[in-house]
């Protein structure tokens, strides 16, 4: 409706305007009336634009700038083809009937458009997606930063491009020249000179357009390298909670995906878009030079050619991106139910499962017919719009070589040109859609990129001597991913060196919370940790990891030999001092039992060991290191007593080594020279076991729990 207040006073001001200005231009210009037609289009179009712009408002009408431009533009160029095609005189006022028909015709397309554009174009052009766009420039910017090393090789693929295109422009122009000398008399010279520049020109831009792609194609796989290398690199040092709250599919994909897609936007998209656009100005000006009223006539086809496509892209690039999407899930399950499988078996869920993967399969189908029939459509569009095309030049060529403006020869140059044009067109439209949206995949590497880990890893402090003293200061916790529970609250406790400590306590107590900020995998919300009296952020990252060794209770093991596990991050250690950690958690035995020794395969996650081999296997790998402090979160809970005793009292011989246990069988820590008890986040209780014992509190209650529960 708004759209009608708008358009019916804009209508009446034009046919105004027209009356006016042709009546005052055709008293000035009586003998061009092409010309007038023109500047009074031209007049018309400032100001009808002016008052557009004046009156205009966002809910008004999205297609008023297409129905000023079509109403100033249609009359003059009517009147041009008409003059030109069927040799008509013009006409500059062509009548109130003709106007008032044209007027309404344009009234509706443009209310329809209206009416229909909110439903089949995709919203845009918000204050986020304009911010979208400045930032994909900025993005595309420092990508091509990014590319700086490979300078060499792209100048080279440029020059080869551009010599590539001076001979390909030059083909189609020689066919004619071939084409006319066969028609008219026949010179056998000319013929094959001509002949000779079209076999060089072809031969010699086959291989500089091969030379242009390989140099390409190799910048790109460098700089695919380049950016997944950084990728990872910064993906890798995040903190814990990074990991935590983003899925590992998000991560693969733009690793893979997303980089690769990166440097195709550098090498590959500039590549096409800059040859394509080069090549369209080379056609044209030939499709110039042999006729311009031909090029005219095809120009008249590009503007929807260029909606279409624009259409086309926006269309199927969501729906390609929706079928990646539903593909990645799609596996995802089928991932998720094989590595479930021996849970799938036990509840016999194979045929829901199996359902379940069709469910998935059935929506990428559709989504796939989709989009397929998009591409249908799009392509009967494109080729019924050429064909229109080509069959109205072919009519107009045909009266140009009758009037002897033209060659036949040069009318076959111009439709193999114009062949070549659509396609450019097209392609140029489809690039910059491809280029903003891989400077959309490169936002989401450069998110990752830029991000900074939450816990700093940029302490320096090293010290010679250490004591290994640790010491937990009014620490309170929250996880970054549940801010709102609190999960340990201004607990304080000593782990002296030398000392074995034992934190016990109900499930969900806090235990393994103390454990990771030890490691350093969150950062404590408030209060500190120390060693030796020192801040543990303030210890260069390396060193401490090397002094607090941590093994837990399904410890990893990395596909490799057992050698290469227990030295893990220790490039560079002798293999006695492998062998002796070995030795000292009681892994010996089992390694030389093994086929090969140290040698032997441990498998995937170490799936050719039992679970016990794999506790005494991190427990080897964490003593390697020369750990001042050893926490075992549950690390022995698959061993057997006799093992765990001999483990322990090897442990209990290393000098100044602290131990830290979590343990639920409450029985293996009745040694420990302190027990703390953590509840709900707090220490409510600490001592020996004797003191506790007595007191008979939490720790009581645990112990009178566990002995009930194991039936001791
Ligand atoms: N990564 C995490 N993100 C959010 N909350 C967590 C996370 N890890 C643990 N929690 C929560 O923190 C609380 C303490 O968990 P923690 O694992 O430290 O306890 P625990 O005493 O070691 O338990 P258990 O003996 O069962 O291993 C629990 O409520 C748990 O749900």
């Amino acid at each position: 409706m708004i759209s009608l207040w708008f358009h019916v006073p804009l209508l009446l001001l034009d046919s105004s305007l027209t009356y006016i200005s042709s009546g005052i231009v055709y008293t000035h210009y009586p003998s061009d009336l092409l010309a007038a037609a023109w500047i009074v289009s031209l007049v018309k179009f400032l100001i009808l634009g002016l008052v557009s712009l004046k009156l205009y408002h966002p809910a008004w009408v999205s297609s008023s700038p297409l129905f000023i431009f079509s109403v100033c533009l249609t009359p003059p160029l009517h009147q041009t083809l008409r003059s030109y095609v069927t040799s008509h005189s013009p006409e500059l006022y062509s009548g109130l009937t003709s106007s008032l028909i044209t007027h309404l015709t344009l009234l509706t397309a443009c209310l329809l458009w209206d009416w229909a554009s909110p439903h089949i174009l995709p919203k845009e052009s918000s204050e986020a997606d304009k911010n979208g766009e400045e930032r994909n420039r900025q993005n595309f910017v420092r990508l091509l930063k990014y590319s700086n090393p490979d300078w060499l090789f792209l100048s080279g693929a440029f020059i080869f491009l551009a010599l590539a295109l001076i001979g390909e422009m030059f083909i189609p122009f020689y066919m004619g020249r071939v084409i006319d000398i066969l028609s008219s008399n026949y010179k056998e010279t000319e013929f094959l000179v001509a002949m000779f520049y079209m076999a060089l020109f072809s031969i010699a831009s086959s291989a500089f357009a091969g030379c242009r792609g390989g140099l390409f194609i190799f910048s790109m796989f460098r700089l695919t390298r380049r950016l997944r290398l950084l990728l990872f690199r910064s993906v890798i040092k995040q903190d814990i909670a990074f990991f935590e709250t983003t899925k590992t599919g998000d991560i693969t994909s733009r690793l893979s995906n997303d980089t690769a897609r990166v440097s195709r936007s550098i090498a590959g998209n500039v590549n096409i878009t800059l040859r394509t656009l080069v090549k369209c100005i080379g056609v044209y000006s030939f499709m110039i030079s042999i006729s311009w009223q031909l090029t005219l006539l095809t120009f008249l086809s590009s503007p929807l050619t260029w909606i279409i496509q624009k259409l086309y892209n926006r269309y199927h690039q969501d729906l390609v991106e929706k079928v990646q999407d539903s593909v990645a899930r799609s596996s995802d399950i089928a991932k998720e139910i094989l590595e479930s499988v021996k849970t799938v078996h036990s509840f016999d869920a194979a045929e829901d499962e199996a359902k379940r993967y069709d469910d998935s399969l059935q929506e990428i189908h559709n989504l796939q017919t989709r989009r397929d029939m998009v591409r249908a459509v799009y392509l009967l569009l494109i080729r019924t719009i050429n064909l229109v095309t080509q069959v109205a030049m072919l009519m107009y060529g045909q009266t140009l070589i009758e009037s002897g403006f033209i060659t036949s020869g040069k009318m076959v140059s111009f439709i193999l040109y114009q062949m070549e044009s659509g396609d450019h067109i097209r392609l140029i439209v489809h690039m910059l859609s491809e280029i903003t949206h891989s400077a959309g995949a490169a936002h989401k590497v450069f998110q990752y990129l830029d991000r900074k880990p939450q816990v700093s890893t940029s302490g320096s402090y090293c010290p010679e001597q250490l004591h290994g003293g640790f010491v937990f200061k009014n620490v309170s916790f929250t996880y970054p991913s549940r801010p709102d529970t609190a999960v340990l609250q201004d607990i304080s406790f000593n782990l002296p060196p030398g000392s074995i400590t034992a934190l016990v306590g109900p499930s969900g107590g806090g235990k393994t919370t103390c454990v990771s900020l030890l490691e350093r995998f969150y950062e404590p919300t408030s209060g500190e940790i120390l060693l030796d009296g020192i801040p543990i952020q303030q210890y260069k990252h390396q060193y401490l990891h090397a002094k607090v060794a941590l093994v837990a209770q399904e410890p990893v093991l990395f596909s490799g030999t057992v050698k290469q596990n227990i030295g893990y991050g220790l490039e560079h250690a002798p293999e006695e001092q492998l062998k002796e950690a070995a030795r000292k958690a009681n892994a010996e035995p089992f390694i030389l039992g093994l086929p090969e020794g140290y040698n032997t395969e441990v498998g995937e996650n170490g799936s050719q060991l039992g679970a016990g081999q794999k506790q005494r296997l991190a427990i080897a790998r964490a003593l390697a290191r020369k750990p001042r402090l050893l926490i075992l979160d549950e690390a022995s809970s698959s061993l057997d007593a006799e093992t765990e005793h001999e483990i322990q009292k090897s442990l209990q011989g290393i000098e100044g080594l602290s131990l830290l246990i979590i343990a639920h069988r409450l029985r293996t820590i009745e040694k420990a020279d302190q027990i703390l008890v953590l509840e709900g986040g707090r220490l409510p209780e600490r001592g020996t076991h004797e003191e506790l014992v007595e007191r008979q509190g939490v720790y009581y209650k645990l112990l009178h729990g566990h002995v009930l529960q194991n039936g001791e």
